[in-house]
């Protein structure tokens, strides 16, 4: 661990600070053409919550999860994970992380098709520290009776279900989750938002969506929106809505 920072609290805060991001900005250069898909982008996540990244299309909400979730680096700018400046850390520390603190869920579930359910979440189990079963992961995500299935049995909405349970076996302490319903039908994505929502309550996982979907925002506790590459609002919802009750 190279640098540390005080674990603060903001004045209305009541929980600990998981994860600092501070003035981090990402260029890619495509020949030529520099595209600033971040610019001094800064942020904190406080532990438990549930936190929705809004942002139009091509507005940075991908790179700075990955960044987030230390599958990649910014161009400038600290990233910090209970303290340890995960921007300074060597690629064993990096690789830890990524490991212990980071549970992944994306748009298509990256299921093997040649496994059950229950197979699927015990690869990660089979190699966490400290998991859940996956027969109580499953069970979490409401898949009790599909433990036994193979992905092309499992609707779309049970596949990223699995996939949630995967990601959730080995007890992350944050939960990314990029475009989840982005492949779902209307009433399957408000199912898997449900799922999602549980995990962050019954869990405390902290919890990060990102997603183009305005009306998401509503199960949040806070919503930050991106565009262009900038943070252009960080509020909290006076009253946080169930799934149930969003429609779009
Ligand atoms: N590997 C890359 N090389 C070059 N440009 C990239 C790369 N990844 C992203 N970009 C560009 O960076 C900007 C932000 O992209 P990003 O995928 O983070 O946006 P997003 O908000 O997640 O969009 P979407 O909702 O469409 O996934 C876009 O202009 C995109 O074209």
């Amino acid at each position: 661990m190279k640098e540390f920072i005080k674990d603060q609290r903001a004045e209305n805060e009541s929980s600990p600070m998981v994860l600092q991001v501070r003035g981090i900005s990402k260029r890619y250069r495509m020949g030529e053409v520099v595209v600033n898909a971040l610019n001094k982008v800064s942020m904190d996540f406080y532990s438990g919550e549930l936190a929705v990244l809004l942002g139009a299309s091509g507005s940075g909400k991908s790179t700075l999860l990955n960044i987030i979730g230390g599958l990649d680096l910014p161009s400038e700018g600290s990233l910090f994970f209970h303290g340890l400046e995960l921007t300074a850390a060597s690629e064993k520390e990096l690789t830890a992380y990524r490991r212990r603190a980071i549970g992944f869920v994306f748009q298509f579930y990256n299921l093997i098709s040649s496994l059950t359910a229950l197979e699927n979440v015990q690869l990660v189990t089979d190699i966490a520290e400290n998991p859940i079963s996956p027969e109580e992961a499953l069970m979490l995500v409401g898949l009790e009776n599909r433990m036994n299935h193979f992905p092309a049995q499992l609707s779309g909405g049970e596949q990223q279900r699995v996939a949630i349970a995967r990601a959730l076996a080995k007890r992350p302490e944050l939960l990314l989750c990029d475009e989840p319903t982005g492949a779902l039908d209307y009433q399957t994505g408000k199912i898997v938002l449900d799922v999602i929502d549980r995990v962050n309550r019954n869990l405390g996982t902290t919890t990060l969506v990102i997603t183009h979907n305005v009306s998401i925002a509503g199960m949040a506790d806070r919503v930050i929106t991106l565009r262009s590459g900038e943070v252009v609002e960080d509020r909290r919802n006076t009253r946080k809505l169930s799934p149930s009750e969003l429609s779009w």
